[in-house]
């Protein structure tokens, strides 16, 4: 068992924890990362499988993400834009299958006045309720209330309106069910991105990716951050008291002034804390849990889609597979398609053997774009929810109340203990972005207490 002594220990090698390290390095501070895994980035992991480079974990950059966007441009990274050009497709209720172009769904008028009077009321909450502390909002308590179905259904009884703008948060975000989670949680996810209508724009979401994969992040920080890195170290012991802090890992102890959590929040409670933790923060981290979803990749010989004037953008709430885009690769001949299977769906496919689990997505891929979409040369499937450092994708959030209240205390420190992941961000909140955000927060704070003493 190796023992050293520094400033700061960090536990987790994601985007945040390495943020927050390269920011106290640099103030001076003297840092140790204790990671789980045998390999950095977390819910960052670029790998290549039977010969195609693939995404596994995080990878979409949009251009609100000025705090990643910063990073890129600090690491010498450099970014394509997804492949657009061309008709969407959208399968409605009654299973029509109608090629479309712009962020608008092909629907009936009806149900097409009804999605837009949704987006601006919601648009108008996201506003007023912010992604800083939605839980101090006047409406939190009745908003953290309802769940997002019931809020849908309160406010239209049009049910394909309903079912597109649901799909949104629930099957595309949260990944959770729609009964799963409050409103309020709903309109942080809204106001946490800039407004729901930039949810609702896939162009804006999911802009660019990063040439060469996005693992690189932190790769680079944690290669930058050398030997102040351990891999293989699962933190399982935490002893504190108001000024020091002592991390137990299997091969290694650090003693520390400070300690800074960048797990997600649903694996908190996998380190035994001495003494234990205060008792609101036991019950608060029983109510933040991760969402499910299956990332799902196809490679073909080449984008065929492209040829029949599809940009390889794909919706239904009705179908297993609800969205899927051209996911090619920087300069790469073959065409490759992502698809999401989210929440209950997953749930449902993940009671099948694998090879049936297969046929099934593949079909659902082929009802959007055809026979030759069951044919790929690469076939994988993301399955974050048997990692066992992450639990599900891709993020966590509170349970029905749990938002309204808990989330002012979210962050709070204990003694030197503090929280660091995507999963506690306001801007960015879930993405990449708010986990480098919440990373130099968190460093500054450790700072800032640190130069007071
Ligand atoms: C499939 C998928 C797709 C996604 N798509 C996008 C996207 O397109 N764009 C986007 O912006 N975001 C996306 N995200 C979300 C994004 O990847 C995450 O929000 C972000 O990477 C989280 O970073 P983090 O540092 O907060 O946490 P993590 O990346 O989860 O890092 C936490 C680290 O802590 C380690 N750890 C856990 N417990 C311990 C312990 N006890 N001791 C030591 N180490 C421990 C873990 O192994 C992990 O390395 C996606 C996520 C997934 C899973």
């Amino acid at each position: 068992m190796t023992e050293i002594t520094r400033d700061v220990v960090i536990i987790g090698a994601g985007a945040s924890g390495l943020t927050a390290a390269t920011d106290l390095k640099a103030r001076g501070l003297t840092v140790a990362v204790l990671e789980a895994r045998d390999r950095v980035g977390g819910r960052l992991w670029t790998d290549t499988i039977e010969g195609a480079m693939l995404e596994i974990g995080g990878q979409w950059v949009s251009p609100d993400q000025t705090a990643l966007i910063e990073t890129l441009d600090n690491l010498k990274l450099d970014t394509f834009s997804r492949y657009r050009e061309g008709e969407s497709i959208y399968i409605g209720r009654d299973g029509t299958h109608t090629r479309y172009s712009g962020d608008r769904f092909p629907v009936d008028a009806e149900t097409a006045a009804e999605m837009d009077r949704l987006i601006v009321i919601l648009d108008e909450l996201a506003e007023s309720v912010g992604a800083t502390e939605p839980w101090a909002h006047p409406r939190a308590k009745e908003l953290d209330s309802i769940t997002w179905q019931a809020w849908l259904e309160e406010n239209t009884d049009n049910i394909e309106a309903r079912d597109n703008i649901g799909l949104f948060v629930a099957e595309a975000m949260l990944t959770k069910p729609r009964h799963a989670f409050s409103a309020l949680q709903a309109i942080l996810m809204a106001a946490s991105a800039g407004s729901f209508s930039n949810l609702v724009d896939e162009d804006f979401i999911l802009d660019k990716r990063v040439i060469g994969g996005l693992q690189q992040v932190p790769l680079r920080l944690a290669e930058n951050l050398g030997e102040d890195v351990f891999l293989s170290q699962p933190v399982r012991r935490l002893e504190y008291t108001e000024d020091s802090v002592t991390a137990i890992a299997d091969g290694i102890t650090v003693h520390a002034k400070f300690a800074i959590m960048a797990v997600p929040p649903n694996l908190y409670s996998r380190v035994d804390y001495q003494p234990p933790l205060p008792r609101l923060k036991h019950q608060m981290h029983q109510h933040m849990s991760l969402g499910l979803v299956i990332k799902v990749h196809a490679v073909y010989e080449t984008p065929f889609w492209r040829e029949d004037g599809l940009s390889g953008t794909v919706f239904s709430p009705y179908q297993l597979v609800h969205e899927a885009y051209d996911n090619t690769n920087h300069e790469d001949p073959r065409g490759t398609l992502v698809g999401f299977v989210s929440d209950q769906h997953a749930d449902g496919v993940f009671q099948q053997d694998a090879a049936a689990r297969k046929a099934a997505i593949l079909e659902s891929l082929a009802t959007y774009y055809g026979e030759q979409a069951k044919n790929p040369v690469v076939y994988y499937e993301s399955d974050w929810g048997s990692e066992e450092w992450t639990r599900g994708a891709y993020a966590t959030s509170f349970d029905m109340g749990g938002l309204e209240r808990y989330g002012a205390m979210q962050s709070t420190p204990v003694g030197p203990i503090y929280w660091s992941s995507s999963d506690l961000a306001a801007e960015g909140f879930q993405h990449v972005d708010g986990a480098i955000r919440v990373g130099h927060d968190t460093a500054a704070a450790i700072i800032a207490r640190h130069e007071s003493q």
